[in-house]
């Protein structure tokens, strides 16, 4: 077995500002095995336009996260199409040098996924009515299409869920003061916690993936403080470890 067939993929799903990047940090730092792939969301604060350019879109990027947020109805299914295609792109990354090398059990940790994209974001975008029917149906299709056609290597073996309430995701928010979200709305965390809660915990969203639907959930209360408490960060990676070796 090659390398890449052993390696165990997992994706790290939460609300915004739960604090995924935090936790993800604590496992990169943690293991030589575990090599964490960050959510791309510079890629969409900064869009490369160079191969455009002309006299009228001299700009070398646009942020398409600023816009999204900026004017949904319009730019939602533009930018789920974008994040969509930059985590296929992570999904397909080849392994670093220290996975290929290891002889222990290597994990691949994403912060989300291709399957995050589709069930908790382009979903309640939908409901928003921010993409209209046949954007949900063209974006449905050729992401079935290329979730199918990739296989293995877009498949995860597990999910961690940090979990936590809304009021607390719009503190951190409030403290992490990313420009582009100052006007993110208490109302607009409640219906992300909510596909959350319905895809991983109560499982009634609807999947299209067979491997998706038996995906083994390792729910974390990610409430505590644990950046400072290293008690409390012992515990979670002693959940983590037990997780990732029953994978
Ligand atoms: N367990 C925690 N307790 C208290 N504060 C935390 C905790 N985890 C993260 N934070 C703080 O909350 C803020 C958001 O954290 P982080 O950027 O890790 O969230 P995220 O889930 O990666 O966000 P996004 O959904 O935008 O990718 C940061 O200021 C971070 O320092
Ligand atoms: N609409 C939409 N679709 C996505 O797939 C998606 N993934 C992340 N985000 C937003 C949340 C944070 O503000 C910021 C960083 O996570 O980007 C998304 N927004």
């Amino acid at each position: 077995m090659s390398t890449s067939d052993q390696i165990k993929r997992v994706s790290i799903e939460g609300n915004i500002a739960v604090g995924k990047s935090t936790f993800a940090r604590l496992l990169q730092n943690t293991e030589q095995d575990w090599e964490v792939i960050a959510e791309p969301v510079s890629k969409w604060q900064n869009v490369d336009q160079t191969n455009q350019q002309s006299e009228h879109c001299p700009q070398p990027t646009s942020n398409l996260l600023q816009m999204m947020y900026h004017d949904p109805k319009r730019w939602s299914y533009t930018f789920q199409t974008f994040s969509c295609m930059s985590r296929m792109r992570s999904h397909l990354q080849p392994l670093s040098a220290g996975s290929r090398k290891s002889s222990g059990s290597p994990v691949r940790v994403y912060e989300r996924s291709v399957y995050s994209d589709r069930y908790i974001f382009a979903l309640n975008m939908f409901e928003l009515g921010c993409i209209n029917s046949t954007e949900w149906a063209v974006y449905q299709d050729w992401h079935s299409f290329l979730v199918e056609q990739f296989g293995h290597r877009v498949q995860l073996e597990g999910i961690i869920y940090l979990r936590a309430s809304p009021q607390i995701c719009m503190e951190r928010l409030g403290r992490r003061g990313r420009v582009e979200e100052q006007g993110i709305q208490l109302d607009y965390l409640e219906k992300l916690h909510t596909r959350h809660e319905d895809w991983l915990i109560h499982k009634t969203t609807k999947v299209h993936f067979e491997h998706l639907a038996n995906v083994p959930v390792l729910v974390l209360d990610a409430e505590v403080e644990f950046e400072k408490d290293l008690k409390v960060q012992d515990d979670l990676l002693t959940k983590i470890r037990q997780f990732f070796s029953d994978l």
